[in-house]
């Protein structure tokens, strides 16, 4: 296993860093269909403006199939949408055929959505001798009560699992979502957090050195086989 933390001046140099990397990495994956689920909130928005921007002929989009980590159950034009988002800021700018685009069905019954969400995953993802699906990349952001995809704290059972999907709910909101799995999570190739802003480097801190409370955050337990957190210097100040 092997963890890393890189450091950006800012919310722009992570989401650039970030994107330098990923073409890189792309770069070396030969298989003809590269999986990757995305995370939503903020803190992607950046990097998915420069995905549209500067990489738009600098990928071969093509050979990716976009999933998410994590959905709100609204439905896809909300401003709460991670995949309007994704949609508005890069998937609606770059060459990707829509059957690539694997969008978690937010304005559907989430129960049904769940089950039909799993199965979507199980129809295009590497499954392993487990049954557990294998994502090349998934992306991930952290909350500042140190949730992570859409598992909160107050509902860390998911972490463990044994369904591809969950519908969780929002501790304040009371919003449901589906979400990933903790097992989905850490048996992907490559997992990348974004992590940014000073109302998270006491809670990112604890993550990462695995100190304090720890324990009762979602994200300290992501465990893949290759994890980097990109971080900007105020979410980097407590480490
Ligand atoms: O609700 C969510 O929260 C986390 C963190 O979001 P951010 O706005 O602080 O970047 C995000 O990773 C997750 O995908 C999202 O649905």
């Amino acid at each position: 296993m092997s963890t890393e933390t890189k450091k950006f001046a800012d919310p722009a140099g992570v989401a650039a860093g970030f994107a330098a990397d990923f073409a890189a990495w792309f770069a070396t994956q030969t298989q003809d269909k590269v999986t990757i689920a995305l995370s939503g909130g903020s803190t992607p928005k950046m990097l998915f403006e420069i995905w549209g921007k500067e990489y738009a002929d600098k990928i071969d989009w093509s050979r990716i199939h976009f999933f998410w980590g994590d959905e709100r159950c609204v439905a896809p034009d909300d401003s709460d949408s991670n995949y309007g988002v994704a949609k508005t800021l890069f998937l609606d700018k770059v060459q990707i055929p829509a059957e690539n685009v694997h969008r978690v069905l937010g304005e559907a019954d989430p129960d049904e959505e769940r089950l039909r969400y799993e199965n979507e995953i199980y129809g295009h993802v590497d499954i392993d001798e487990n049954a557990v699906p294998q994502f090349d990349l998934i992306l991930l952001g952290m909350g500042t009560d140190g949730h992570t995809a859409s598992i909160f704290p107050h509902q860390s059972q998911f972490l463990k699992s044994p369904q591809v999907c969950e519908v969780a709910i929002h501790p304040e909101s009371a919003q449901k979502r589906i979400t990933l799995t903790g097992p989905v999570l850490n048996r992907a190739k490559k997992v990348a957090f974004l992590i940014t802003g000073g109302d998270k480097a006491e809670v990112l801190a604890q993550v990462i050195k695995k100190e304090g409370d720890f324990a009762n955050f979602p994200a300290s337990h992501v465990e893949a086989a290759d994890l980097t957190f990109y971080v900007d210097e105020a979410a980097a100040a407590s480490l």
